[in-house]
């Protein structure tokens, strides 16, 4: 029975671009598949949140209706969240870094200002310019902001689709821009200045604060959604090591171990009796969990302590007691 969307809690993803892919990606990584069986349907679930109904929309629209409350949850970037979010604070940001869409929205000037490579360059520059800047940008707010409390005299020129061009063709002076490889910068001839970040920016989940004040059913998604990305996002640089060892009493061999700054792992190692046929009785197996990048000398150091027949497997989830970012969301919201 299709259940109609007003009962159900609502989660709208970015329907184009990068952001789009990377999300139902980050999705699925985290065990939170999207089910879309109509690629033209606006509409689709994630089989493991049966109370969920996922929305598309453009990022900066997710944004408007987490604000507005006609949709409960979003993923969408730091940089429309921070120009729409509004000051009333109905918006929530749950999870500030999930790890994809990086870029920043930075202030970039042409490349021919020599010189002008700081804000402080900038303001000096248009002292001498003695006229406002013209900047065009797609993000109003936070370059408005930016400016005022660098100086800078400045007109700002909302700027659809291609603004990077608009230096060349001369109804901007500058623009502001997402940038992540600034390879767009370059193909315009523009430069991003030093100290010109306004605003870092990568995929966040956002709520709407009277959703999760108003309705458990929000408040129990929320949950499940920051279970999942947490233990995700906690095990994903992080490695299993199983090996073998032979020695006395487990106590002995966890003594060893705790010689190796690397293997000594989360709490501790954990070691179980082998059984072997010989019946030798001092044969155990070695379990650590250890950060992908340090794997190489986690190998070396058990190899120190008599390790051997080293099996290595990746982690899918590390679930702590609680959520971190549930709890600091329960408090905000007792906040009000
Ligand atoms: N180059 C990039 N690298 C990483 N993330 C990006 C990049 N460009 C955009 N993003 C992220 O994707 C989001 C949507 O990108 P984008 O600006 O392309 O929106 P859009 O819906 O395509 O709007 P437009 O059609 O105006 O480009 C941005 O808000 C940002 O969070
Ligand atoms: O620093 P770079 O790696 O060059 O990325 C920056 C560009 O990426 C985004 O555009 P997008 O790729 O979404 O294309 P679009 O302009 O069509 O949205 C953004 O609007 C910048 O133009
Ligand atoms: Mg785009």
């Amino acid at each position: 029975m299709v259940q109609p969307l007003q009962n159900l809690v609502r989660l709208s993803l970015p329907s184009k671009g990068r952001l789009a892919e990377d999300a139902l990606a980050f999705l699925q990584a985290c065990g939170l598949s999207v089910y879309k069986p109509n690629p033209r349907q606006y509409e689709a679930t994630i089989p493991s949140l049966p109370g969920l109904t996922v929305l598309f929309q453009r990022p900066a629209d997710i944004v408007v209706s987490v604000r507005d409350g006609s949709v409960d949850f979003g993923i969408t970037g730091i940089d429309v969240i921070e120009e729409r979010r509004g000051e009333n604070g109905s918006l929530m940001v749950l999870h500030e870094s999930l790890g994809f869409g990086a870029c920043a929205l930075c202030l970039a000037v042409p490349e021919i200002w020599n010189g002008v490579d700081s804000v402080a360059r900038l303001r000096q520059y248009v002292e001498e310019l003695g006229r406002p800047l013209r900047v065009a940008t797609k993000y109003p707010v936070l370059t408005g902001r930016f400016l005022r409390n660098a100086g800078i005299p400045h007109v700002l020129i909302s700027a659809e689709g291609t603004l990077e061009t608009a230096p060349a063709i001369g109804y901007a002076d500058i623009i502001s821009d997402l940038v992540s490889s600034g390879q767009t910068l370059r193909d315009n001839r523009l430069r991003p200045l030093t100290d010109g970040v306004i605003q870092p920016s990568q995929a966040a989940l956002i709520a709407n604060r009277a959703s999760l004040q108003r309705s458990p059913e929000a408040l129990q998604i929320a949950r499940q959604l920051l279970e999942y990305i947490e233990a995700y996002l906690r095990a994903r640089d992080e490695v299993a090591i199983f090996a073998n060892m032979r020695g006395t009493s487990p106590e002995e061999l966890a003594t060893r171990i705790f010689t190796q700054p690397t293997i000594a792992g989360l709490q501790g190692p954990t070691i179980s009796r082998v059984i072997v046929r010989s019946g030798d009785p001092n044969w155990y197996a070695v379990n650590v969990i250890v950060p992908r990048s340090r794997l190489f000398q986690a190998i070396s150091e058990l190899r120190a302590v008599g390790g051997s027949g080293v099996v290595v497997v990746p982690v899918n989830y590390i679930f702590e007691e609680e959520p971190p970012r549930y709890t600091a969301m329960l408090k905000a919201l007792a906040e009000g």
